[in-house]
């Protein structure tokens, strides 16, 4: 790890984009007959005068709690509405008194609001509200808004201004007339003019009024930072957003996350409280309640077993968050352990929108298939699903209650096609019927020849009845069969005892996160190597012996050095690329492959199922449960069925990628570029194995001729292995060069 020396997260901003005195207000008048007109002032007010001459929109004054604006006479019509984008007026502060005022009136009293106004400079309005309730897909108001705000402008203490505005909305309810506001308001351009709706009605914090602690975790395209918001002394994480070249697609898939964020509000639902940026920087950082573990992490700290009352009761959260999530018409589509955070209290939050998605049951739109953590991947996506619900969200949470009652992720496949397999051992493959209904579009490759029977019950005998019949329905192999979060809530589970405990029940456990096990693992290795290094050149005069110091401890000695309380100064050089911490840390040591997966059914019963066969138990370099490693960059041009042929990885560069043109589904820019393949691993083109950046990298097209699935992860199997055997000669062949 770098120097970590205090910085605010301001400094990091590559220089201004627009210079500080001079804000920027767009705005379009449709109706021509308006003229616009501007006056610029002294730097305390601002005019802005729309004719009919000498009426005026708005007067903008920097104090605290004025508003000035125009009264109804002054407004354009309803049909000469006010847009943005367009002409530009640049403002410039103006004296006190900004001359004649029309009405005048305090904020939170301004005229027919139907938008919440802010509270107060930096915290957020609620998210527009729609009027459905229930599945939201499209807000259904329509018509003219009238919204008041307080608005900070970045620059200078206590800048506040107060605006009150009026804007149309399109005929999906969605705004169209932020942009003066938002520059107003402090948001950059290159977030506004791609993503105005997803911080409309918001204010940016400004990232010197948080200071920055320690980094947290790591995300595909994020780097996390736990820091203190230094107006309320609360502690929070910063998770900062990453994009490659402000390319706008990436700026549109970040404001997914952000609009997917404002419509959840739910103890169980992680909160998005604020955004960080300004006019001058070209990151972003969301911030968030801060979260002190993740299932995932605890799960990886040794000597955790969870109760049943205790699983009871992370599940009872998980669904209560989830079926909040679908009642919205949200679709989370990365339900895993790491993505499960829990506060001190035992509170649980699902988090990470990254991949989550609007949907509509009621008229079903094509969705990407290529969503969900690989373990956690349903078999219908695995199959090229692209019109799906909610139960891809509870495929995934019965793995999750399988895995907090073994202990261990119950299918870890290394691939697509690998998982697929574990998942029809398991849990059987469909029904004839199935395959001809859902018209999957990798059926005619994955479609097994003999029927894979169902083995749940029996690989599970262990765990208590109620929790089987639960686990049964939410790992149906058809997705109608897996019910919803509330029927699941419903469950004898939840009724039989023992009950759920309550969250405060649950004990208190040291830091634990995926991310620290992950730093954890990596630590170890490297004390490994050392220790390797120092006995074979312990001849060699000079050279130290190292000590290997067991994971445990290693593990006590990271929760010893993360207190909570101690600020830790923060080290530029910490972030993104340049980061003390890995890019791509390892997966937490109970990651390996191998897991259940392999042996769940008897062998005798299991002749369709590879007989005798396991599974290389050689570590893959990007273990599924590393986030970055799962990553998936389709080649250009290359279609679906090439994510069959094998396997890649990411290089750890943001995933705010373009959109891939593999990917025919969600082009409206729903799907998060290079995301959906995110968290794969790594599936690429044909391109065979080969090393880079030491790694391994499986591919190679997987499906011979005329072949079947059985020949298919044959082939994948002794891929596998030729590309471990390369990888050792070619570490033996490092190692002897450089001694
Ligand atoms: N509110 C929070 N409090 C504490 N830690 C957090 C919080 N949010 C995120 N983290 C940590 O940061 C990690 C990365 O965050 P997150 O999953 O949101 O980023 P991401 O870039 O979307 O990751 P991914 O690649 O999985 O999509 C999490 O696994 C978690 O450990």
């Amino acid at each position: 790890m770098g120097c970590i020396c205090s910085k605010s997260a301001e400094e990091e901003a590559p220089p201004p984009e627009i210079p500080k005195a001079l804000p920027v207000l767009s705005v379009t008048l449709s109706n021509k007959s308006l003229n616009p007109f501007v006056s610029i002032k002294n730097d305390e007010n601002i005019t802005i005068t729309v004719a009919p001459p000498k009426q005026k929109v708005g007067s903008f004054s920097r104090t605290n709690s004025i508003i000035s604006s125009s009264g109804a006479s002054s407004r354009p019509k309803e049909n000469g509405t006010t847009q943005t984008s367009g002409p530009l007026m640049q403002l410039e502060s103006g004296r006190k008194k900004s001359g004649p005022i029309v009405h005048t009136q305090s904020l939170r009293s301004s005229g027919p609001i139907h938008l919440p106004p802010i509270k107060k400079s930096g915290q957020l309005a609620p998210a527009p509200s729609h009027k459905k309730s229930g599945p939201l897909v499209q807000p259904q108001t329509q018509g003219r808004h009238v919204r008041s705000a307080t608005v900070g402008l970045s620059g200078g203490a206590n800048n506040d201004l107060t605006v009150e505005e009026a804007h149309d909305v399109d005929p999906s309810g969605n705004a169209i007339g932020f942009s003066g506001e938002h520059v107003i308001a402090g948001w950059p351009a290159w977030l506004t003019e791609v993503a105005g709706e997803a911080v409309h009605g918001w204010l940016p914090r400004r990232a010197d009024s948080f200071e920055k602690l320690n980094k947290i975790g790591q995300g595909t395209y994020s780097n996390v930072y736990k820091a203190r918001d230094l107006e309320t002394g609360k502690i929070v994480a910063l998770k900062k957003v990453r994009f490659v070249n402000m390319d706008p697609e990436s700026v549109r898939f970040m404001a997914r996350e952000i609009h997917i964020l404002r419509r959840l509000d739910h103890p169980n639902v992680i909160k998005l409280e604020g955004i960080v940026t300004s006019r001058m920087s070209h990151s972003l950082y969301l911030v968030f309640q801060y979260m002190e573990h993740d299932l995932a992490g605890l799960a990886a700290v040794p000597g955790i077993k969870f109760t049943e009352a205790q699983v009871k009761c992370y599940m009872l959260q998980i669904l209560r968050g989830l079926e909040h999530c679908h009642n919205r018409g949200v679709l989370h589509r990365d339900i895993k352990g790491s993505n499960l955070l829990l506060d001190d209290n035992g509170n649980l939050k699902i988090a990470d929108f990254g991949l989550a998605t609007f949907f509509d049951p009621n008229q079903r739109q094509p969705l990407t298939s290529r969503v969900v953590t690989l373990w956690y991947r349903p078999p219908e996506l695995l199959l090229g699903a692209t019109e799906y619900g909610v139960a891809v969200d509870l495929w995934s949470t019965g793995c999750i209650l399988a895995e907090l009652l073994a202990g261990k992720p119950i299918m870890s496949g290394r691939t697509e096609v690998e998982q697929l397999h574990k998942i029809f051992k398991l849990c059987g493959s469909p029904s004839d019927d199935y395959w001809k209904r859902s018209k999957l579009p990798h059926t005619t490759i994955f479609k097994p020849q003999h029927q894979y029977r169902r083995c749940v019950g029996e690989a599970f005998k262990d765990f208590p009845q109620s929790a089987l019949s639960l686990l049964d329905s939410l790992l149906a192999i058809e997705p109608e069969s897996r019910g919803t979060a509330t029927s699941a809530l419903q469950s004898d589970f939840f009724r039989t005892k023992p009950l759920a405990c309550d969250p405060s029940a649950l004990p208190k456990y040291p830091p634990s996160k995926e991310y620290d096990a992950k730093l954890r693992d990596e630590e170890a290795r490297k004390q490994r190597a050392a220790a390797h290094k120092g006995r074979s050149g312990s001849n060699k005069p000079g050279k130290k012996e190292s000590k290997v110091i067991p994971a445990d401890e290693l593990q006590k000695r990271n929760m010893q050095s993360n207190p909570k309380s101690v600020s830790e100064k923060y080290d530029p050089s910490e972030d993104d690329s340049g980061s003390g911490f890995p890019i791509d840390p390892p997966g937490p040591a109970n990651m390996h492959t191998g897991g259940f997966g392999s042996t769940w059914c008897n062998k005798k019963d299991d002749n369709r199922a590879v007989p005798g066969r396991t599974y290389s138990s050689v570590r893959v370099a990007n273990g599924p449960q590393s986030k970055n490693d799962r990553t998936y960059r389709p080649q250009p041009g290359s279609t679906d069925l090439h994510n069959f042929a094998g396997a890649s990885r990411n290089s750890g560069q943001a995933r705010y990628n373009r959109l891939d043109v593999a990917d025919p589904v969600e082009k409206n820019g729903l799907d998060r570029p290079g995301s959906s393949h995110k968290k794969d691993l790594g599936i690429s083109s044909n391109v065979g194995y080969g090393m880079k950046n030491k790694r391994i990298h499986y591919s190679g097209p997987l499906m011979p001729p005329g072949g079947n699935m059985e020949d298919m992860l044959r082939e994948h199997e002794r891929q596998i292995q030729q590309a471990v055997r390369k990888a050792r000669l070619e570490k033996e062949k490092t190692k002897k060069n450089f001694y």
